[in-house]
């Protein structure tokens, strides 16, 4: 190894690099993998874990630390920890900061890794060796890891790893994460470190002074010596970009997009869901023949069957948003969205680092809020919070298309490549997102008032969607949303079959209106009769503040249980039971109204206060109450 100092050395000295030798045999029983944002982190733990930690092509997937053991490589002893990507150890962003304090041990719950597997894009060499120095200096048994071997290798890209390693004073290992090559190196690396080219100690030149600029001329510095060539840029990521972040056609191609999506997840998704409703009575039907009559077939078919029969049906629509989401995703297109969307975002004094989450709470508000860790603005990533749940979730998706297919005609607009439902679904997400725009507006210009940050943001390399990352994507989706069905649907309808029989009078069970659930529903509806809802819609509005989509099983079952529309199907029923106006009313309300404790609780958590969710709670009922009582009273003023 060459001595310091040409002058363009001047700000690197020789420090003395952690001894790679037997000592640390045997030790290692925490590894933290660390790296950038998007250069496989979590890929990689997948691989070595065997779990199915989430993976996307943008940056600021990951933002809280997940361990797993690493038994798909026969080493169930250790202890492997996915954390956020980070770009340097002086952090700002909540996210960074989980991933630095677990990285020196100061995560409370989290035992301090004992190595590291420092991962970096290889694609990127000059800019991601920006981090190995401050990784370095820490210390810690360390593997230094190049990903994205395949993209290098076919872009005519390289590097030396011996030279690499002897600069770097430590193993290093050139992988392809995703396609599962050189995996046996981190192995090795695990087993033995004496088996890599870096067999002794070395003198190791790292910058001293800890600045960014330090960083990236001893960065520059290593990728010259390492012979590092930087693979060829991908023509076409550079031609795609050229149109779709275009000032006039990047904005319109989104939007195209965007209804595209909407028209397929209706327009396709309602056969489908439909064909499934059909299969799912017929069986049901099959099976309650098989039953004695009484009263166990009574909750077995009116009660539980036809309340979670109703939730189920929507599976369909959900795995296409699902996979929609996922292409947008993996296909670096999200990163470019929120470009585009930056001017709008400041507009409202946030920017397009929040339109992210806010993507990402189309899927869920849950996980959207917790992606808010990236945003380092304390004051904007608080309003990001409160503003995600106006997003329309995938919950909402079964009242929404119950209450469309039930209510608006299936006609055609535009020729025949939109369709009125389509266009009603797209608008009530409008209707959302307008209305997060608009409560970030005031937050930002009041209670959150701060002065905006500049929007950076790594564009991602385009790739395409797998097969098998979709698929997979989709399986831990499905399995999911049947297991919300099997639980808290199942256990809601079960309540509200049993409220809707009791009391028992002389052995015979209550008439709907006079159970229990009938009194507590006839209570409630002076308070929602101005919207136009009917009792019944009452204790479904009820029941759904566990989670949206528990109304439809509720209605499912109450509208199961009356003698009046027990052999109906639940549109046919509600058809008859509640006027336009009413109807549009409810789905206004469901596109405003928090309707979701694990929102509330992930707010709380977040935010670290009860204050925050009970303001949150407390104005988007209010807004959910006047907007559905406006609709309500205009739809049929117009009617009349
Ligand atoms: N071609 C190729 N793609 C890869 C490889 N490893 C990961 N990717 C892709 O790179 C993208 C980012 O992968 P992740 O594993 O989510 O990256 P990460 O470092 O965990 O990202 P953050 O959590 O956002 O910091 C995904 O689209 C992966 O499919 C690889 O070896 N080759
Ligand atoms: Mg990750």
């Amino acid at each position: 190894m060459s001595s310091c100092c040409t002058p363009a050395e001047s700000n690197a000295a020789v420090l003395t690099a952690p001894p790679l030798s037997a000592s640390h045999k045997g030790q290692i029983r925490t590894i933290a993998l660390i790296g950038p944002p998007n250069c496989g982190k979590s890929t990689l733990f997948n691989r070595l874990t065997g779990l199915r930690q989430k993976v996307g092509n943008y940056p600021g997937v990951t933002v809280e630390h997940h361990s797993g053991r690493m038994k798909a490589i026969g080493r169930s002893d250790l202890t492997l920890i996915d954390l956020p990507g980070i770009y340097s150890l002086a952090t700002f962003s909540e996210d960074a900061r989980v991933a630095v304090d677990v990285l020196k041990g100061q995560m409370p719950g989290v035992a301090a890794p004992d190595a590291v597997l420092l991962v970096l894009d290889s694609t990127h060499m000059n800019r991601q060796l920006m981090l190995a120095a401050p990784i370095l200096a820490l210390g810690l048994p360390t593997l230094v890891i190049l990903n994205m071997s395949d993209v290098l290798e076919s872009r005519g890209g390289k590097v030396d790893v011996l030279a690499m390693a002897r600069e770097l004073g430590h193993p290093v290992a050139l992988i392809s994460a995703a396609k599962g090559v050189g995996l046996d190196r981190v192995a090795d690396f695990l087993s033995q470190y004496g088996n890599f080219e870096v067999t002794r100690p070395g003198a190791v030149k790292l910058p001293v002074i800890q600045s960014a600029d330090s960083y990236r001329k001893w960065a520059t510095q290593v990728s010259s010596r390492t012979q590092y060539q930087q693979p060829n840029a991908p023509k076409w990521t550079r031609r795609l970009d050229h149109v779709l972040l275009h000032r006039v056609w990047g904005p319109l191609i989104f939007l195209a997009v965007v209804i595209a999506v909407f028209q397929v997840v209706f327009g396709l998704g309602q056969p489908l869901s439909d064909g499934l409703g059909n299969l799912l009575t017929g069986l049901g039907v099959k099976v309650a023949a098989l039953l004695p009559d009484g009263w166990m077939r009574a909750l077995l078919r009116d009660g539980l069957w036809n309340g979670v029969q109703s939730v189920l049906v929507f599976l369909p629509q959900i795995l296409l948003l699902f996979a929609f989401i996922g292409i947008l995703e993996d296909s670096g297109y999200l990163a470019r969205a929120a470009l585009i969307a930056d001017r709008v975002m400041r507009s409202i004094g946030l920017n397009g680092k929040a339109f992210i989450p806010l993507l990402s709470a189309y899927a869920c508000a849950v996980p959207a809020i917790m992606a808010t860790r990236t945003i380092e603005n304390k004051r904007d990533r608080f309003a990001t919070i409160l503003v995600a749940p106006f997003m329309t979730c995938s919950a909402r998706l079964p009242v929404y298309t119950l209450i469309i297919a039930a209510f608006v005609p299936d006609r055609k607009l535009l020729g025949s490549f939109v369709g009125l439902r389509a266009t009603v679904m797209l608008s009530l997400y409008v209707l959302g997102f307008l209305a997060a725009l608009f409560t970030a507006r005031v937050l930002k210009s009041s209670l959150l008032k701060a002065s905006s940050a500049p929007f950076i943001l790594e564009l991602p390399q385009y790739r395409w969607p797998t097969l098998q990352g979709l698929g997979i994507r989709l399986y831990d989706r499905a399995k999911l949303f049947l297991r919300k069905a099997g639980t808290i649907i199942l256990g809601v309808t079960f309540a509200v079959w049993v409220l809707s029989v009791l009391p028992v009078h002389s052995g015979q069970f209550s008439e709907l209106t006079d159970s229990v659930i009938g009194h507590v529903g006839h209570w409630i509806e002076p308070v929602i009769r101005p919207l136009g809802f009917n009792w019944k819609i009452g204790i479904g509005l009820l029941s759904s503040i566990v989670a949206r989509e528990v109304i439809v099983g509720t209605l499912g079952t109450l509208y199961g249980v009356d003698p009046e529309t027990h052999a109906m199907g639940l549109q046919q029923a509600l058809r008859g039971d509640m006027t336009l106006g009413g109807a549009l009313a409810l789905v206004v309300f469901f596109a405003f109204a928090l309707q979701c404790t694990s929102t509330i609780i992930m707010v709380r958590r977040e935010t670290n206060s009860w204050r925050w969710p009970a303001i949150q709670f407390t104005y988007m009922t209010v807004f959910a109450y006047t907007a559905a009582l406006v609709t309500n009273q205009i739809v049929n003023l117009i009617a009349r």
